[in-house]
């Protein structure tokens, strides 16, 4: 297979580097840029000498579309003009960013503050959710990757939402992230000394990940549900993990929302249930593909308590969309994502 990837020089970029280069399907990697054109991708990145020595290519239709897979890996507002024109012209295009992830139009003008991309292309873009949605993702031309902190939250949920063990008029999401979350870019928000030793709350009820779960709590689980979700930042730079609070359906017991986990998930090599909770952290999951869930029941309140872990960048970004990819190409999907997670 031969892929590009525009929006190299990202950490998405990287991370999708890290893991095709060990892929046996992909024969050859090209790297697009919008700002360094010409520049030897491994004289600005040390640790890829040897690996890709190649200069960063212009964004060009004519050469996009000679790639089997493109993947994209950009800051929101730029693939709902990129990829259009691309949309059923040979190439499967896998896009990391929000652009197509929201099926209405004015909630992505909303709550991402930016221009939505064409209606009938967001209608054919399929979300990439790939436990949850492997048939529509086998046939797609477009795939919306699953933003990071749905992809835990989601996978955590779901089957609970599902089976209706858990209530979805009351769901509180408590997330947090590692600084890698808020890509390569510097800013006031990520600098060292400020986030060092500290531990903030942000985007308070306003996330742009607030839609993209209720839509797709409606479209995998089919219940509305209103959600009370907020993020914070914790001084590390991977993963993710979030605590969900829900009340029990009367009658249901924690052993019933273990086995509907394990059910649901028995065939699916990326998730596991976990139930020791010593055994639960995000350097469990660090550098590999992984969710991590685990469930337990407040019997004193009759809430449950559902944690999903996962590295940011891999189950909740380049990981996930190298699984979409091995899904469209009838490849095992964990074709190139076979790794072990770093844990120290
Ligand atoms: N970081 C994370 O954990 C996750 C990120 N995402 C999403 O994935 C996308 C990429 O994230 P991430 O890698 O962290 O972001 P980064 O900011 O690290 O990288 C984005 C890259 O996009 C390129 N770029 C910037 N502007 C343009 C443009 N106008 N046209 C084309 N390329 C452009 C830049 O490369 P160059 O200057 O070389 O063009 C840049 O290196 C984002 O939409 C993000 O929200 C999704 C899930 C998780
Ligand atoms: C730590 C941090 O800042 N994380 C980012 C997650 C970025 C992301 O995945 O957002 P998209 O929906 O644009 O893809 C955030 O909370 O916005």
């Amino acid at each position: 297979m031969k892929i590009g990837i525009v929006g190299a020089t990202g950490y998405g970029g990287l991370e999708l580097i890290r893991f095709l280069h060990n892929h046996k399907a992909v024969e050859r990697i090209d790297l697009f840029t919008s700002s360094e054109e010409g520049v030897i991708f491994s004289s600005k990145f040390g640790h890829l000498v040897h690996i890709a020595d190649t200069p960063l290519q212009k964004i060009d239709y004519g050469a996009l579309e000679k790639f089997d897979v493109v993947f994209t890996s950009t800051p929101s507002g730029v693939t709902s003009e990129l990829l259009p024109p691309l949309v059923g012209k040979g190439p499967k295009l896998i896009d990391l960013s929000g652009d197509f992830r929201l099926k209405d139009p004015a909630s992505y003008e909303e709550w991402y503050g930016k221009k939505a991309a064409p209606l009938d292309i967001i209608r054919q873009s399929v979300y990439g959710l790939t436990e949850w949605n492997t048939e529509q993702v086998q046939h797609a031309s477009l795939i919306a990757n699953p933003g990071c902190y749905p992809t835990a939250v989601l996978l955590s949920l779901l089957p609970l939402l599902k089976e209706r063990l858990i209530d979805p008029s009351f769901l509180v999401i408590d997330a947090k992230s590692g600084i890698s979350g808020a890509g390569n870019k510097p800013s006031q928000a990520t600098h060292f000394s400020e986030v060092n030793e500290s531990f903030s709350i942000y985007k308070t009820n306003t996330h742009q990940h607030i839609p993209e779960i209720e839509q797709s709590i409606a479209m995998f689980a089919g219940v509305d549900a209103t959600i009370t979700f907020n993020t914070h930042l914790v001084p590390m730079t991977r993963g993710i993990l979030s605590t969900s609070y829900a009340p029990v359906m009367p009658g249901v017991t924690e052993k019933q929302l273990v086995a509907c986990l394990q059910n649901t998930y028995e065939k699916h090599p990326f998730v596991r249930i976990v139930t020791d909770i010593n055994s639960l952290g995000t350097n469990r999951v660090k550098g590999s593909n992984y969710c991590d869930i685990l469930v337990k029941v407040d019997s004193r309140t009759n809430r449950a308590t559902i944690v999903g872990v996962i590295d940011n960048l891999v189950k909740g970004a380049a990981g996930q969309a190298i699984q979409n990819m091995n899904v469209q190409f009838d490849l095992p999907q964990t074709t190139g994502l076979d790794v072990v997670p770093f844990f120290i």
